[in-house]
């Protein structure tokens, strides 16, 4: 089983947890692959929820194809469940995202939810979180001192670009890779996140950081997540 065939299984695994909401009521959908499988499995159901809050442009755009209706943030008070996938997540729940740049609406989302349903294949599941890069949003004109910051917590820091740069294909270098809040991001390499709630507050406090992809204190309540024998649902 390929990992796009793992992705679909627990999209689907996903919308049946949902469907288990009373009617009526609003969905937080995150950002990324994994979650564009949820969003299409789901959209024949979408009948079910009041509406939707999107993690970002690219989510909203394809809640909009199916005919979701996408709610302002702003207008949503309660919302039971926000699902999004992760790029690690270790056996506490606690998770690196911001793979596809969306960190920041993912956070503000998982902060209003009452439950984070993670979704991933079993790829993502580590004992201990850093392997993959850290993703660092920040205000454009603080990249020199927020990455002077991140380097003292032992990390490597590189400017997340808009395409890589394929120096076989003599490609000028890309631009800055820009997110749906006008922001830059820095991926933090080398980090052996022990104390995942520690690290959140200290990358938080850096001046010129608006988010750090560390999902510590909104980290995930449920784990779905696929291998080849099925989809394991594990309460976190
Ligand atoms: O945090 C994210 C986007 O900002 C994604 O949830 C994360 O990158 C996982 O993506 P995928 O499901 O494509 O592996």
């Amino acid at each position: 089983m390929n990992q796009d065939q793992l992705k679909q299984m627990v999209g689907e695994a996903a919308r049946d947890e949902v469907l288990k909401l009373p009617a009526g009521q609003i969905l937080g959908v995150g950002t990324g692959s994994t979650a564009n499988c949820f969003i299409d499995a789901l959209a024949a159901h979408k009948d079910h929820f009041g509406g939707t809050v999107s993690s970002s442009n690219a989510t909203t755009e394809r809640l909009l194809k199916h005919g979701f209706k996408v709610l302002d943030p702003n207008d949503v008070v309660n919302l039971p469940a926000y699902v999004d996938g992760a790029d690690e997540i270790d056996p506490a729940g606690h998770m690196i995202k911001g793979g596809g740049g969306a960190l920041t609406r993912e956070k503000i989302i998982a902060s209003m939810a009452k439950q984070f349903i993670c979704i991933c294949d079993s790829s993502k599941q580590v004992p201990v979180l850093g392997n993959f890069a850290l993703p660092v949003e920040i205000i454009p004109l603080a990249k020199g001192v927020v990455s002077r910051e991140l380097e003292k917590l032992g990390g490597k820091v590189t400017l997340r670009l808009a395409k890589s740069t394929r120096t076989d294909l003599n490609q000028t270098p890309s631009e800055p890779f820009v997110t749906d809040n006008g922001a830059w991001i820095l991926d933090v390499a080398g980090l052996q996140i022990a104390n995942p709630v520690k690290m959140e507050s200290q990358i938080n406090q850096i001046a010129g950081v608006i988010t750090v992809g560390l999902f510590a204190k909104e980290k995930a309540n449920v784990l779905l997540v696929s291998n080849a024998s099925g989809v394991s649902r594990i309460a976190l």
